[in-house]
């Protein structure tokens, strides 16, 4: 069964995806050509530490850095490495903090320099794909239904959903029901209910779903090595709706890339 949290539980995790948001801005400041993907976890990693959070990926299932950074064709669980970003990519920062007993994950895709109108519509398509599908969520939801709206929305322009990796409940552990597909006529379990806490994390690909693994045993690429964008945010199911819990606080809550549209 889905955990329902109480008001103590639901105030920790307020603070848990505020800090996680802290941390993936630090980062997203210093997103640009020339920086190392290893620069941007050492951001992540110093300003979780300044937040008394612990970074959950460090060491999670033996994962060597703080945050993953997914660049071009890779999907989700890039390594940081000493690679400069480079004009024209696309880079994701996924965060997760520890505060307190509570995770707080959710993830950004950034342009880096000038990003081609291509792959400038793959990263917005993405975003609002995420965006309906928080629109959806509201106590009586089948977690079943969010897949439906995510891959309505990016079909049409011929991206398809990556159907490996799935949104996950969050909240005293890193990973917890209800499994959330991204993934149309899917067969999650559950019923969304007020103090319900979960992640909707799209990873919509230019071309084939197929994903495939490189050989450090994390990093996951497309089957074509054309590019995937990813948008994360943790939510709590509220009574008449949810709270992004990871909402940006600044921007008008845009997103970064949206300032380079
Ligand atoms: C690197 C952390 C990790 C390790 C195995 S799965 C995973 C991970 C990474 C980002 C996430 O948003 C997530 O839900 C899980
Ligand atoms: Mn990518
Ligand atoms: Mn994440
Ligand atoms: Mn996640």
């Amino acid at each position: 069964s889905i955990k329902v949290l109480d008001d103590d539980e639901i105030e920790a995790m307020r603070v848990a995806g505020r800090l996680g948001r802290e941390c993936l801005d630090e980062a997203g400041k210093a997103v640009d050509v020339g920086v190392t993907t290893d620069e941007l976890d050492r951001l992540v990693h110093e300003a979780a530490i300044e937040r008394d959070c612990y970074p959950s990926p460090l060491n999670y299932y033996n994962f060597p850095k703080s945050c993953c950074t997914s660049v071009n064709e890779v999907i989700c669980h890039g390594i940081p490495d000493l690679r400069p970003l480079q004009d024209g990519d696309i880079c994701n920062i996924d965060v997760t903090v520890y505060h307190h007993g509570f995770h707080g994950d959710l993830n950004e895709t950034f342009f880096v320099g000038n990003v081609s109108d291509k792959h400038k519509k793959l990263v917005r398509i993405t975003y609002e794909s995420l965006c309906k599908a928080i629109e959806l969520v509201r106590p009586g939801v089948k977690y079943r239904e969010i897949g439906n709206v995510i891959q309505k929305h990016v079909a049409p322009h011929g991206f398809s959903v990556v159907k490996s990796y799935c949104g996950h409940g969050i909240h005293r552990l890193f990973h917890t029901a209800p499994n959330v597909p991204h993934y149309a006529k899917n067969s999650a379990v559950g019923v969304m209910k007020a103090g319900h806490c979960f992640t909707i994390e799209p990873m919509i690909s230019e071309g084939v779903s197929k994903n495939e693994q490189w050989p450090d045993n994390w990093t996951a690429v497309t089957g074509d090595g054309l590019y995937s964008a990813q948008f994360e945010q943790t939510l709590l199911v509220t009574d008449n709706g949810c709270e992004i819990l990871t909402r940006r606080r600044e921007n008008n809550g845009q997103p970064w890339f949206m300032d380079k549209l």
